[in-house]
């Protein structure tokens, strides 16, 4: 079951849901739109590796906006901080900026139940395009969820700003657990 436009407002209120801020006016009938944060980062290393921290730079967009570069991937992040103890987050585009040719996620869409912070956005664009600070760039469903609930406690809790991959943490831990 899907959370509909008002049960998002019943839930933002009574604390089912944190959305920080929250808007009534970026409520839609089964979403909440989120607006792009002004940090963008982008890797720098010609190869990146996943077994390693990979270089980044950060970029700020500014009031004249930040024109993407297909082929490029910016991390940026959303302005709000959005989580739930009680329901799963999925992550999509909106339809218009879609409709721009951007993607907005790659491949993870997923929020875990228990995840609280600005949820990273992993853009890249078709075309050369211009994106703006505070722009509803993306959409949040929420999930009735069912079955025990083990909060989550991973790498990327708490997220304030845009965070770059953390995968080599995995293998940090997998040769933890082997020793
Ligand atoms: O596009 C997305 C998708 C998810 N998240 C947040 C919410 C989610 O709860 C958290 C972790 O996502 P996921 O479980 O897919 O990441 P992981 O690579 O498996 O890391 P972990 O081991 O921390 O779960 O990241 C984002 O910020 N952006």
């Amino acid at each position: 079951m899907i959370l509909t436009g008002p049960e998002i407002t019943a839930a933002a209120h009574d604390g089912r849901l944190r959305i920080t801020p929250f808007a009534a006016d970026q409520v839609n009938p089964n979403s909440y739109n989120v607006r792009l944060g002004p940090t963008l980062i982008t890797y720098t290393g010609p190869v990146l590796d996943a077994h390693r921290p990979n270089p980044t730079q950060e970029t700020t967009v500014g009031p004249d906006g930040h024109v993407l570069q297909p082929g490029e991937l910016y991390l940026g992040h959303t302005l709000e901080e959005v989580g739930s103890d009680t329901f799963v987050p999925l992550l999509f585009g909106r339809s218009s900026v879609g409709r721009l040719g951007l993607f907005v996620e790659i491949t993870a869409p997923i929020g875990d139940i228990g995840f609280h912070g600005q949820w990273t956005l992993m853009l890249t664009p078709i075309r050369p395009l211009r994106v703006y600070a505070g722009m509803k760039i993306g959409q949040i469903m929420f999930f009735v969820s069912t079955g025990a609930v083990d909060l989550y406690r991973g790498k990327y809790q708490a997220a304030t700003g845009p965070q770059p991959s953390a995968y080599w943490r995995d293998l940090a831990r997998l040769q933890v657990v082997a020793s």
